[in-house]
C-alpha cells in the first residue's frame, strides 16, 4: 500500500516538474485521434481503406521495422500544408500540457510535387502551426538575439495570457537516411535560411537499416562548418563501422545509442557527447530484452549527460512525463533525481544562451516555490 501511494506521488511528480524534451519527431506524436480522423477522411474519398488501417493504428507494440511502415502511412495521411500546421500546433499543446518547458521538435522537410509542397512550403506550414497555437504561450523565434514571444506584448495585463502555460519551441530539421546526398545538403541549406524561424540544428534519422554514413557526411560537415548543431541517430543497430565514424565526427548530441561496444563508450565518455534516452522506444522497438538492462543506468552512474525523450509519442503511446515515471520506478530514482537529471538537460539544448537562461529561471522558480511551500526540501 505504502508502495502504492509512492509510485503515485511518484507518477504526479514527474507531470508536474518541469521538463525538456530533445528528441521528438512530429510526425511520431501526432495524436491517434487525429490519425483516426485523417484516415476516415482518406477513406471516404477512397485514397485508403480505413478497415484496413484502423488496426494498424490502434495497435501498441511495433517491431522497428513495422515503425518505418507506418511512418509511411502517417507521411500518406499528413500530406498537405493544412495537416501539417494541424499536427504542429496539436503536438505543441500536447507537451506543453504535461508540463514541457522547452521543446525542441524535430521534422524531415519534404518535397511533394503533388500537393504543391516543398521543403520550403513544408516548413512554413510548421511555423503556421506555431503561430496558430493560441491555448498556450509559444515562445520560437529568435530575432537579432531578442527572444520573440507572441503574448509578451499584453501579457502583463492579460489574465488569459497569464494563466497560459508558456513553452520555448525550436526546431530540428531532419536528413532521413533514404535520402540521397543533394537532398541532404537542400535540408542543411534550409535549415540555414530558416535558423532566424527558430531552426537550431540538424538531425540525422529514418530507417537505420537503410543508407550509407558517406552519402550524409558532406551535408553534416556543411551543417559543423556553419556553426550548425547536429545531433545523429547512432547504435539503433549493431553497426560497428558506422557508430565508429558517427562518434568520429563528433556530433553535438546522439540519439538511442543501444549498440555501443565498451570501447564506444570510451569515446562518447571522452568527449562527454549528450545522450537523448528514449526508454520506451527502445523497448518497444526491441532494441534490448528488459529495461533493467538499458545502458541508462550505466551512463547515469557514470555521470554521463544523458536527457530522457520520447522519440514518438504517438507512435509509442508515451509521454515525457511517462518517460520520467519509467526511469525513476525502473532505476530507484527520487523526486531530486529526477528534477536534477531535467534541469541538467538545459546544457544540451542547441538553442542560444538567452533562452538558456529563461529556462533556468524557470527550473529555480519552481524550486523557490517548492522551498516556500515545503520548507524541509532544501535539506
Ligand atoms: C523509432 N525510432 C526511430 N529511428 C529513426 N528514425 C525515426 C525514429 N522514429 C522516427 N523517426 C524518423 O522520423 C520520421 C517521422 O517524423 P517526421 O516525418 O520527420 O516529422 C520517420 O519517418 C523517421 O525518419
Ligand atoms: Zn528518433
Amino acid at each position: 500500500m505504502e508502495k502504492c501511494t509512492n509510485l503515485a506521488e511518484m507518477k504526479e511528480w514527474c507531470r508536474a516538474i518541469p521538463k525538456i524534451e530533445l528528441h521528438a519527431h512530429l510526425n511520431g506524436c501526432i495524436r491517434d485521434s487525429t490519425l483516426l480522423e485523417l484516415a476516415k477522411l482518406l477513406g471516404e474519398k477512397g485514397v485508403i481503406i480505413f478497415a484496413d488501417v484502423e488496426h494498424v493504428i490502434r495497435k501498441c507494440g511495433r517491431s522497428l521495422t513495422e515503425c518505418f511502415q507506418l511512418f509511411d502511412l502517417f507521411h500518406i495521411l499528413a500530406t498537405d500544408h493544412e495537416t501539417i500546421s494541424r499536427i504542429t500546433k496539436e503536438v505543441v499543446e500536447d507537451f506543453a500540457a504535461e508540463e514541457v518547458v522547452y521543446l525542441e521538435l524535430r521534422t524531415t522537410p519534404k518535397n511533394n510535387e503533388a500537393k504543391g509542397m516543398t521543403k520550403r512550403s513544408y516548413m512554413k506550414a510548421v511555423i503556421n502551426g506555431l503561430r496558430s497555437v493560441d491555448t498556450v504561450d509559444v515562445s520560437f523565434i529568435n530575432l537579432n538575439g531578442k527572444t520573440e514571444s507572441f503574448c509578451e506584448p499584453v501579457q502583463k495585463s492579460c489574465t488569459t495570457c497569464m494563466e497560459k502555460k508558456k513553452i520555448y519551441v525550436r526546431l530540428l530539421l531532419s536528413i532521413d537516411r533514404r535520402e540521397t546526398t543533394a537532398a541532404a545538403m537542400e535540408t542543411v541549406c534550409l535549415a540555414l535560411e530558416m535558423r532566424e524561424f527558430g531552426v537550431v540544428g540538424i538531425d540525422l534519422s529514418g530507417n537505420p537499416v537503410v543508407g550509407e554514413w558517406d552519402t550524409f557526411l558532406p551535408a553534416l560537415k556543411y551543417a559543423k562548418e556553419q556553426g550548425l548543431p547536429v545531433t545523429l541517430h547512432c547504435g539503433e543497430v549493431s553497426n560497428k563501422m558506422e557508430i565508429q565514424a558517427m562518434l568520429n565526427f563528433s556530433p553535438d548530441r546522439i540519439g538511442h545509442a543501444c549498440f555501443l561496444d565498451e570501447d564506444d563508450w570510451e569515446k562518447a565518455r571522452l568527449s562527454q557527447i549528450p545522450v537523448e534516452i528514449c526508454l520506451t522506444s527502445n523497448l518497444r522497438t526491441e532494441r534490448l530484452s528488459s529495461i533493467h538492462v538499458h545502458h541508462f543506468a550505466n551512463l547515469y552512474n557514470a555521470n554521463h549527460p544523458l536527457v530522457l525523450c520520447t522519440d514518438d509519442t504517438g507512435l509509442f503511446s508515451t509521454s515525457l512525463s511517462n518517460e520520467y515515471y519509467l526511469a525513476a520506478e525502473t532505476f530507484g530514482l527520487d523526486k531530486k533525481d529526477m528534477l536534477q537529471l531535467g534541469a541538467n538537460a538545459i546544457e544540451f539544448v542547441f538553442a542560444d544562451s538567452e533562452v538558456k537562461k529563461a529556462i533556468r529561471e524557470i527550473f529555480r522558480a519552481f524550486e523557490r516555490r517548492l522551498a516556500d511551500e515545503f520548507p524541509s526540501w532544501k535539506s
